[in-house]
């Protein structure tokens, strides 16, 4: 079997959320986006007439392929309580865990062409003993890649984001926007850009910190001490480059259409403007991995599991976007 024909993992996720209901419909909306065949890692009690469809259990990943036109194929990998939607447990949050470790394997032993990961509860994850601060730096590594250079990326059609500091506290960012965290996380986005999307010599957009990018030095001076040397090194390199940007004034629409992708000094920076724009559509991608690795951009929305009205779109656009990262790097990785 080929990489480009191997079936794709879902993780399930927390199973008292919306990953197994829009894991669900996704499968119903199959063919209306030529999906490449997937199964899910999760508990089959999860799946098994609670959503309507029909599912069928397989043993092996290959089964998925030819099993996916007639049902929605589930590698059971986890015998747990009775799950009541909208109401997380700590035994959910194993099964979560579980069919993570057991989905990141499956794709990187090479059985499946990628893997996507279902939205899980972190505060959840962190009863249970998970140490890591969210699924990118436990894909990572799994795959052999130091949590340092696991790049998380967001991306929805008219614009791609990258939080250079993902999961911490606010106070402690501009200690941690050292110059080499900079310069590490531009390159991998520019080679991530190539080798997942297809876009050579990408234009990369880099934000302040500061309110207008620091007002030469007035306002803050992380600008001119930290981000501005690690620009100029990055445009030596010949990088197609500019920042640091007002972070206020680069998200409007042709602003927009000046780059392909903005690295942003912390979480709310960046994803606050994409999900404003993609909550529904947007995807979550983590760079730098041998594999290829997306998951939906919004969360476990316990508020709305059980009621049937969770929107699949970002699960199906993170299904889309890893079908053109495996076919991507079939040309440029080679
Ligand atoms: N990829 C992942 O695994 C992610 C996990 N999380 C986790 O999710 C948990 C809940 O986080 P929140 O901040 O509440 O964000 P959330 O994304 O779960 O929910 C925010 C709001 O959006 C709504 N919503 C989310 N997905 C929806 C969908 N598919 N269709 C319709 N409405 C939807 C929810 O009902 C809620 O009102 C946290 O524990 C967090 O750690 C958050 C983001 C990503
Ligand atoms: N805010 C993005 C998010 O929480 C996803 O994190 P991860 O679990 O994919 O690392």
């Amino acid at each position: 079997m080929s990489g480009v024909e191997k079936p794709f993992v879902i993780s399930c996720g927390d199973p008292a959320g919306v990953g197994p209901e829009i894991i669900c419909k996704t499968w119903l909306e199959r063919k209306n986006f030529n999906s490449r065949p997937f199964f899910v890692a999760g508990n089959f009690a999860d799946f098994d007439d609670v959503y309507n469809i029909p599912v069928v259990k397989i043993s092996e990943p290959a089964e998925a392929t030819f099993a996916f036109d007639k049902a929605l194929p589930v590698l059971h990998i986890y015998d747990g309580d009775i799950t009541r939607l909208g109401e997380p447990t700590l035994d959910g949050a194993q099964c979560a865990l579980h069919a993570l470790e057991i989905a990141s394997g499956l794709a990187r032993s090479g059985d499946t062409g990628a893997v996507i990961t279902a939205p899980v509860s972190k505060s959840q994850l962190y009863r249970v003993g998970f140490r890591y601060p969210g699924q990118t730096e436990f894909v990572s590594e799994r795959c052999g890649i130091a949590r340092e250079n696991a790049v998380m990326m967001l991306g929805g059609p008219s614009l791609r984001v990258i939080p250079m500091t993902t999961h911490i506290p606010l106070k402690d960012v501009p200690s941690q926007l050292t110059h080499d965290l900079i310069v590490a996380r531009t390159k991998s986005a520019a080679k991530a850009m190539t080798r997942n999307f297809g876009i050579e010599n990408p234009r990369i957009a880099i934000a302040g910190l500061n309110p207008h990018a620091g007002e030469n030095g007035n306002l803050g001076d992380e600008e001119k001490l930290v981000m501005q040397p690690a620009i100029d090194a990055l445009l030596a390199l010949g990088l197609n480059i500019r920042g640091p940007l007002p972070a206020d004034t680069m998200f409007h629409e042709e602003a927009r259409s000046q780059y392909d992708i903005a690295l942003c000094p912390y979480h709310d920076q960046a994803l606050i403007p994409l999900k404003t724009l993609h909550f529904f559509d947007g995807v979550n991608m983590t760079l730098g991995l041998p594999i290829v690795r997306t998951s939906p951009d919004h969360g476990t929305a316990f508020d709305i599991a059980g009621k049937n009205i969770a929107d699949p779109r970002s699960m199906i656009a993170a299904i889309e976007m890893a079908a053109t990262a495996v076919s991507n790097r079939e040309k440029y990785d080679n």
